[in-house]
């Protein structure tokens, strides 16, 4: 049996890709000239800035002072939950050594890069807790300088909250510049940070495409493109939660999708029919957001049994993947692609948005068939070594040296071959092999 599509998706015109990638190349190649100079007069033209661009620590401890301290205490426990959460999955990458043959050992190492750069975005909302994902899981994975930059919201700069969530989560330097220049001043070095080796965070289409024009010299956590959720719902689901759950991510933007997916018809048809007023109960702009990510890019699936729908998030491979069923122990065990996975109608995508602990920096439009999300592991280098003694050398070198012969690679054969003489002249001075 097929699936049944309730809802379509009739998807948008094809927004103006190439627009976007143009105008990132000029205004990097600009910013890559003209440094500083050219940085200020993009926070001047695209975001009316024109203050400071490094925040000073009076600044910050002028949002320290101002944030309430019921909120400061609700960012301290989500911190707290991310820290731990990085702190645990660092504790997973270890280092190892391994004797491959008698006298042959190799290893890896676990290496932090030594500078960060993390964005967090600030246009349309206050992105608080992608403050905390990117900065407090550089920190816990041991970079050592970690630079922050956010827009600036009107006049006032970057919020208190922010400031204050970017100061707690370890953030060595904080920079009010948004978009591409932001970007740029972490990438080049601007503003008193060093040059970052690895570009992370979620942030609008220039934001993402400046970090892809970036990547080869410099590293990126991963190509992001608009937030993306799929809810999978069998008949114990409750529709009205399934409703206000697709909406709250719907209002990411009219370019995010929501999808859901249900072996239960009447869930489908009681869903569809309470998403309306769900979104119509929001506050503008969120209302609008919502209402045009639901009509053009909304879909829900009816699906003939469970593997059925398991089959439909596969090949989806969405970032935020939600399973509101019976016998979780099974969907864990059977669902293969996602970004991050929330079991159980007791949860919800918000909570791992804002303060459960896992990484809300994730793949997005698919990517999930071939990469997880933010972690520790992409701020550490997991790098190798080698050493030999006179018990494996025979060996190795006579087969390296075939494989380079073989291979046509005379200079390498060479490389052995010296070692393998050296050896041999050793062997017959027996002074020298005691040592
Ligand atoms: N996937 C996640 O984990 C996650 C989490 C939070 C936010 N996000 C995403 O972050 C994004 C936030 O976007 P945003 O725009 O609100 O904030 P943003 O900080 O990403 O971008 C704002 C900047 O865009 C630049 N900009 C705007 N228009 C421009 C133009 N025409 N030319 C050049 N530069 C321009 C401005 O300099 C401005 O500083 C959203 O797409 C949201 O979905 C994703
Ligand atoms: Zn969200």
């Amino acid at each position: 049996m097929p699936l049944e599509f309730i809802k379509s998706a009739p998807g948008q015109p094809p927004e103006a890709i190439a627009d976007v990638a143009d105008t990132v190349q000029i205004m990097l190649a600009r910013l890559s000239a003209g440094g500083a100079q050219v940085a200020l007069e993009y926070a001047r033209s695209l975001d009316g800035w024109s203050g400071e661009i490094a925040v000073s620590a009076e600044q910050i401890a002028q949002a320290i002072a101002e944030v309430p301290q019921d909120l400061k205490d609700d960012i301290d426990w989500a911190h707290e939950n991310i820290s731990r959460f990085a702190a645990a999955q660092r504790a997973t990458a270890q280092d190892m050594e391994v004797e491959l043959r008698p006298g042959l050992i190799a290893g890896q190492r676990q290496i932090p890069l030594s500078a960060a750069g993390c964005y967090v975005p600030g246009g349309r909302y206050t992105h608080i807790a992608s403050a905390l994902m990117s900065i407090a899981t550089a920190r816990e994975a041991g970079v050592p300088d970690i630079t922050a930059c956010s827009p600036p919201n009107g006049a006032a700069g970057i919020p208190a909250p922010m400031l204050y969530a970017m100061h707690v989560a370890g953030a060595s330097r904080i920079l009010c510049i948004g978009g591409v220049q932001g970007v740029a001043a972490m990438a080049f070095g601007l503003f008193g940070a060093p040059p970052a080796d690895i570009l992370v965070g979620p942030g609008n289409a220039y934001v993402a495409e400046a970090k892809r024009q970036l990547f080869g010299p410099i590293g990126i956590d991963m190509f992001a493109g608009p937030t993306d959720s799929l809810v999978l719902a069998d008949e114990t689901a409750h529709p009205a939660t399934v409703a206000i759950d697709l909406v709250g991510q719907a209002e990411h933007g009219a370019t995010s999708p929501v999808w859901l997916a249900t072996t239960h018809r009447p869930l489908a048809d009681a869903v569809i029919a309470a998403i309306p007023s769900v979104i119509d109960s929001l506050p503008e702009p969120n209302r609008s957001a919502a209402q045009a990510a639901w009509r053009d890019l909304g879909e829900v699936v009816l699906c003939p049994d469970r593997e059925s729908m398991a089959q439909y998030a596969d090949q989806k491979a969405p970032e935020h993947l939600h399973v509101q069923a019976a016998d979780l122990p099974w969907w864990r065990a059977r669902l293969r692609a996602y970004g991050s996975l929330f079991l159980g109608e007791e949860t919800t995508v918000a909570f791992g948005d804002k303060a459960a602990g896992p990484n809300h920096v994730l793949p997005t439009s698919g990517a999930a068939r071939y990469t997880g999300g933010l972690s520790v592991h992409k701020f550490l280098k997991t790098v190798t070594w080698q050493q030999v003694d006179t018990r494996a050398l025979p060996d190795l070198a006579r087969i390296s040296a075939r494989i380079s012969r073989e291979e046509r690679m005379e200079g390498h054969a060479r490389s052995a071959d010296i070692r393998l003489d050296k050896l041999a002249a050793s062997a017959k001075m027996p002074a020298r092999v005691g040592g």
